[in-house]
C-alpha cells in the first residue's frame, strides 16, 4: 500500500503543515501554486510549464483513478517539484490504468504530501502571494528544511524552457496528406497542442528552444507555433528576438501561454510576475470579438502588462479575464499574429477554445 510515513510542507514565511508522505521519500522544492481543477491530475504533473513547481490539487481525492500512460501524458516524464493534496488514494479504481499514482511518483523520485487542508493552504497563498515551499517526509524538523528551502531558486528572472526542450528536432504529423508546415519553438510544449495542429492538416517540425532564426528558416515553414513552457518570460530574450524575426517574415504566427507571453515582449510590451497566477479549469474569459463567454484551462503565473497596451497601437487586445480583467489574448494590427494567455487545448479542460486551433489555418487560407 506504500508509504504512510509523516512529511512536512515548508512555505518560506515559515508556515509548516504536517501530513503523510506519498511518493519517493525525500525533499523536493520549488514555487508552490495550486490548480483548482477536479480532474485531469496526471497531465497536469506531466505538462512542462509547472517545470519547478509544488502543486497544490485542491480537488479532494487525487489518485483515485491511476495512470493512464501515453494518452494522459502532456510529455514523457513528470515535471512538477512536488505535490500536496488532502486525500491521496493509494488504490485505483479504473480498469485501463497502467498502474497507480503512487508508483508513478516513485519511478519518478517524486516527492509528495497528503493529508493537508488544502483549503487553509490556498487560503493563505491567496493572501500572501506566491511563494517557495518545500516537501520532506525525510527531514521533519523546521529549522533544518527552512536550510534547504533557502536554496531553491526563485522563479522571478528564472529562465527554465531550455532545461524541458527537446535536445534535437522531431516531426509530427503525416507530410504526405498534411497542406502547412508549422515550426514549433519546444519552449516546454505540451502533447496535445501538437495533436491539435496536426488534426488541422499540420505538418510539424519541433525545435529546440534555442534553435536560430536561420536554421527554422532553412526547413522552409509556412507558419509559426509559439509554445507554452516554464519559467519567466522576461528572462528569454533569446525567445524575444526568434519570434521578432518570425514575425518580419509576415507570416501566420499563433502563440499559447508562454508564447502569449513572448509575442507580447517581441511587440514591445513587458510582462509582470501575478499575486498568485491562474490554474484551474474554470477560468471566464471574454473574447472581444464575438462578445461571448469562454470557460478555459489555465496555468499561468506570468501576464502580459497592461498598462502599456495604449502605447502600442500595432497591439489590440482580443480576450480578457471576466475574474481579475487580465490580458487573456491579443493579436497583431500590422501581422498575421494572435496568442492567447489560456490553453486552447484544454488537456484537461473544456473545449469551449479550440476555435483558435482553426483560426490559424485559416491564416495560412487567407
Ligand atoms: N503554461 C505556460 O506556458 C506558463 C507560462 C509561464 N511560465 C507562466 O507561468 O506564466
Amino acid at each position: 500500500m506504500g508509504s504512510q510515513q509523516p512529511a512536512l510542507l515548508l512555505l518560506e514565511d515559515g508556515t509548516a503543515l504536517k501530513g503523510l508522505a506519498l511518493g519517493k521519500i525525500g525533499t523536493m522544492g520549488g514555487e508552490i501554486c495550486f490548480n483548482t481543477g477536479m480532474t485531469g491530475y496526471q497531465e497536469i504533473y506531466t505538462d512542462p510549464s509547472y517545470y519547478g513547481q509544488i502543486v497544490v490539487n485542491t480537488n479532494a481525492h487525487i489518485g483515485n483513478y491511476g495512470v493512464q500512460l501515453e494518452s494522459e501524458e502532456e510529455s514523457s516524464s513528470i515535471k512538477i517539484s512536488g505535490m500536496v493534496c488532502n486525500s491521496f488514494s493509494q488504490i485505483y479504481s479504473r480498469k485501463t490504468a497502467d498502474f497507480s499514482l503512487q508508483s508513478y511518483f516513485e519511478k519518478a523520485n517524486i516527492v509528495g504530501i497528503s493529508e493537508v487542508d488544502t483549503r487553509q493552504l490556498v487560503r493563505h497563498v491567496r493572501q500572501k502571494g506566491v511563494m517557495n515551499a518545500i516537501i520532506s517526509s525525510e527531514i521533519l524538523d523546521e529549522k533544518k528544511l527552512m536550510e534547504h528551502l533557502k536554496e531553491v531558486p526563485s522563479m522571478d528572472g528564472l529562465e527554465l524552457s531550455s532545461l524541458v526542450s527537446t535536445t534535437e528536432p522531431y516531426f509530427m504529423g503525416d507530410e504526405s496528406t498534411a497542406q502547412y508546415r508549422i515550426a514549433v519553438m519546444d519552449y516546454g510544449v505540451k502533447k496535445s497542442i501538437l495533436l491539435n495542429l496536426t488534426q488541422r492538416g499540420c505538418f510539424c517540425k519541433v525545435f529546440p528552444a534555442k534553435t536560430s532564426f536561420e536554421e527554422v528558416m532553412a526547413w522552409n515553414p509556412d507558419g509559426f507555433f509559439i509554445s507554452n513552457g516554464p519559467g519567466d518570460p522576461s528572462a528569454m530574450p533569446y525567445a524575444v528576438k526568434t519570434v521578432q524575426q518570425f514575425l518580419d517574415t509576415n507570416k501566420p504566427l499563433f502563440g499559447i501561454c508562454l508564447g502569449h507571453q513572448i509575442l507580447g515582449l517581441a511587440s514591445g510590451i513587458s510582462t509582470f510576475k501575478m499575486h498568485h497566477g491562474h490554474r484551474g479549469l474554470n477560468h471566464p474569459v471574454k473574447n472581444f470579438q464575438t462578445g461571448l463567454c469562454e470557460i478555459t484551462s489555465q496555468n499561468h503565473g506570468f501576464a502580459v502588462s497592461p498598462d502599456e497596451i495604449e502605447a502600442h497601437p500595432d497591439v489590440e487586445v482580443t480576450h480578457i479575464n471576466l475574474n481579475d480583467k487580465t490580458i487573456e489574448g491579443i493579436k497583431r494590427k500590422d501581422k498575421p499574429a494572435f496568442s492567447v494567455q489560456y490553453h486552447p487545448e484544454a488537456s484537461p479542460g473544456p473545449h469551449d477554445s479550440r476555435y483558435l486551433f482553426d483560426d490559424f489555418v485559416k491564416l495560412f487560407e487567407a
